[in-house]
């Protein structure tokens, strides 16, 4: 597993190994020693796994409590995978990270609780999946609006193209209007 640094130090891109053979592909997704070895969580308490069509945008999402670290992979097409800090004493708050996951690279993203996620679906359709070291509880999530314009995030959007949102996720709120953490 290899562990590639991002913008916001805490935010991590892994690469598993890839075994190939004339049958396919292995590799580990997650290993118990390997990822306390990296400093990684090792308590997983729930995997989602959920599909999405070309242009959909799910997020930003984050729990004000119960907050959720994830590990977000990719098993079917690709997406634009973003992490935001809502940590107010960071000092990367209200800045994001994003990176392209996908069937064919392999690549995982770690991403710490205090964050906000989201992702973009960049093919025709992907499929995620993610382990939280938390479990869901609705009444603690919140949404920050996608394109926030403090936040900024550069989605890879055509010029007037519109993403396919959710109601909730169109009611997100901006960074200035959002419950942050410590
Ligand atoms: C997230 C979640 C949703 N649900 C249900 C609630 C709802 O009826 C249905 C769809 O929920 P949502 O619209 O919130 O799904 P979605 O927009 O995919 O929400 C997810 O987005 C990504 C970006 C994340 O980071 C996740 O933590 C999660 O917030 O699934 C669960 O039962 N358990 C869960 O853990």
């Amino acid at each position: 597993m290899h562990c590639l640094p991002t913008a916001i130090p805490e935010v991590m891109i892994l690469e598993p190994q890839v075994f190939r053979d004339a049958r396919g592909f292995f590799m580990e997704t997650f290993h118990e020693e390997k990822f306390a070895a990296l400093g990684l969580p090792t308590r997983f308490v729930q995997d989602n796994h959920s599909a999405s069509r070309r242009g959909v945008l799910r997020g930003l999402h984050y729990q004000i409590q119960q907050a959720q670290g994830k590990l977000v992979r990719v098993i079917s097409g690709e997406v634009f995978d973003v992490a935001v800090d809502l940590r107010r004493s960071s000092p990367t708050f209200g800045q994001w990270v994003g990176e392209v996951l996908s069937a064919e690279n392999h690549r995982m993203m770690w991403i710490p609780a205090g964050f906000a996620h989201g992702f973009l679906v960049l093919s025709d359709w992907a499929e995620v999946l993610y382990k939280t070291t938390d479990f869901y509880a609705p009444q603690w999530e919140r949404t920050l609006l996608w394109n926030d314009p403090a936040v900024g995030v550069r989605w890879l959007i055509s010029p007037g193209e519109q993403p396919l949102l959710s109601e909730k996720d169109q009611r997100g709120l901006p960074l200035s209007q959002c419950e942050t953490y410590p």
